[in-house]
């Protein structure tokens, strides 16, 4: 997510194909993409899609992406201001969404992105962090232009800490699960016993 031109598609077409196209057009799209964590094969479902600013198109569809996703990647432009206060807003936003739909916590990673145009560079590296530090979010600075590993890392760690977050919010047992445990724990010692 993440306003006009800050390179959401250059990000996802980087991961997909390892290439930095230029020009890609308004497609909205959900790409599917496998890559191998802990020897494990993860497949991602990334939903990308062009910024608008017809508001009541963008709230409906703004719910729908909030609810679907089980993590997000909210962009800026290292060049473009307004892009990086539309990121401060949006985190707002998917916290008061996610609340109001009562569902389980989703990590945020925030990314300034077009680093490669560091002398055209309107916000500080230390303002992404702050904002990353102040609203619990991970923060990366990439070139979706120049380079494809730091790409892969923002990817990657948004894998990690939805793993995390999975863990995390594991559902309390209940009583019937905990009546089952209890009943394995006790068939385990049986069987140990003898
Ligand atoms: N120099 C530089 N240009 C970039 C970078 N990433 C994207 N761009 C350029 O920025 C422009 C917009 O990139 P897109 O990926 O289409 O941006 P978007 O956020 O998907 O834009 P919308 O779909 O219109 O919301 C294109 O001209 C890209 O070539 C980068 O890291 N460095």
């Amino acid at each position: 997510m993440g306003t006009e031109s800050v390179g959401k598609s250059a990000l996802t077409v980087r991961l997909l194909t390892r290439r930095f196209i230029g020009e890609y057009g308004d497609i909205e799209s959900i790409y599917s993409h496998s890559f191998m964590v802990d020897g494990r094969e993860i497949t991602l479902n990334i939903w990308d899609s062009p910024y608008s600013e017809d508001l009541s198109v963008e709230t409906s569809l703004f719910e729908k992406k909030v609810q679907w996703a089980d993590g997000y990647i909210l962009i800026y432009s290292i060049c473009d201001r307004a892009s990086f206060n539309s990121v401060s807003r949006l985190i707002q936003t998917i916290k008061s969404t996610k609340d109001y739909l009562n569902s389980d916590k989703a990590p945020i990673v925030i990314v300034g992105n077009k680093r490669d145009l560091h002398h055209r560079r309107t916000v500080l590296s230390e303002e992404g962090r702050l904002l990353a530090l102040n609203t619990d979010c991970h923060f990366y600075e990439v070139s979706a232009a120049e380079n494809y590993h730091s790409v892969l890392m923002v990817f990657h760690g948004l894998v990690d800490r939805m793993k995390d977050a999975k863990l995390t919010t594991k559902k309390p047992l209940g009583f019937k699960g905990i009546v089952k445990s209890m009943s394995a724990v006790f068939a385990r010692r049986r069987t140990d016993s003898f």
